[in-house]
């Protein structure tokens, strides 16, 4: 299996550096982008075959990722929808808002695609995406997509394409949430005296724990708050603080504000 990445950012680099951690040889893989810095920067993640020329990319590979910025990609789509139309390969766009049929549209038509959306702790093999394939997508295409997902945390299918906005709106942008959490946690810490390394080294390994914890659990969340809240004491005190300042509502309408970004950008995309 050979694959190359459209694009070769942040997401191109934390997939490409989760594959290689996974034991896929960097030997077959390729990225194209008209950026050399940001190939400078996939080399020293793994020793992958860089260029600028997508169409010679899409030449020397079975499976193309497309992980350029959404507002391009129908720009970068038209101009390799000949050699997407001559190798057919399988094509997996990890860009978030452009559906599966705007982008078959840019490419000429009757393309297999999966669209999925990743997210950046790929790099480390911890990744959640969630995954559609259109009606083109062979049993064996699906298999190798789930495959390379797989490589770099875990790959859940969905039923319906619009279920990747919320996928997005609850994984996809989720790493940044729990950085803010951290950023917030460790600054409250130093606020209250602690040196800023203890205070970091304090939050991230509890971050790391409660993750832990919450996936090998047999209890949900809920309950695993409750065991850390002493009637009384001090988690008490803290969780009804978060939640007078209507913590849980908040979420609720950012993920919201996220998920119909999301759709906006599908809605602009689609009317470009
Ligand atoms: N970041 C994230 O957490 C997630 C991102 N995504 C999606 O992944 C996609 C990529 O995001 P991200 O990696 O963060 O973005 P980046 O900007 O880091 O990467 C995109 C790369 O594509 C390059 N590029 C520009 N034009 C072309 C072209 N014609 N051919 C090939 N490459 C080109 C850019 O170069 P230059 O810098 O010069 O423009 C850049 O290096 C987006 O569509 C986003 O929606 C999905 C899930 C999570
Ligand atoms: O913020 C964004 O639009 C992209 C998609 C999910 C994470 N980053």
């Amino acid at each position: 299996m050979r694959i190359g990445f459209i694009g070769g950012g942040n997401m191109a680099s934390s997939i490409i550096g989760g594959l290689v951690a996974s034991g896929f040889a960097a030997d077959n893989i390729w990225a194209s982008d008209p950026n050399t810095e940001s190939l400078e920067k996939l080399r020293n993640v793994a020793p992958v075959h860089t260029g600028s020329d997508n169409h010679a990319l899409i030449a020397a590979v079975d499976i193309v990722i497309l992980a350029v910025k959404p507002q391009i990609m129908k720009m970068v789509a038209s101009d390799i929808a000949a050699s997407v139309q001559s190798q057919q390969p399988l094509l997996i766009t990890i860009a978030a808002g452009v559906t599966s049929s705007s982008l078959d549209g840019w490419l000429g038509g009757n393309n297999a695609i999966v669209r999925c959306m990743p997210n950046t702790p790929a790099l480390v093999r911890s990744g959640a995406t969630g995954l559609f394939a259109n009606a083109r997508v062979s049993a064996e295409q699906r298999q190798a997509a789930e495959q390379i997902l797989q490589a770099v945390g875990i790959a859940l299918w969905v039923e319906q394409e619009d279920e990747l906005d919320a996928v997005t709106a609850v994984s996809g942008s989720g790493p940044a949430y729990f950085f803010l959490v951290m950023e917030a946690m460790q600054a409250a810490g130093t606020e209250m005296g602690l040196s800023p390394e203890v205070a970091k080294q304090l939050t991230l390994q509890t971050a790391l724990g409660a993750a832990q914890m919450a996936i090998n659990s047999d209890v949900d969340a809920a309950e695993l708050r409750r065991r850390v809240t002493s009637p009384k004491g001090t988690t008490e005190r803290a969780i009804n603080i978060l939640q007078d300042g209507g913590l849980t509502a908040l979420f609720s309408q950012a993920l919201e504000g996220a998920r119909l970004r999301a759709e906006e950008l599908a809605i602009e995309l689609e009317g470009e």
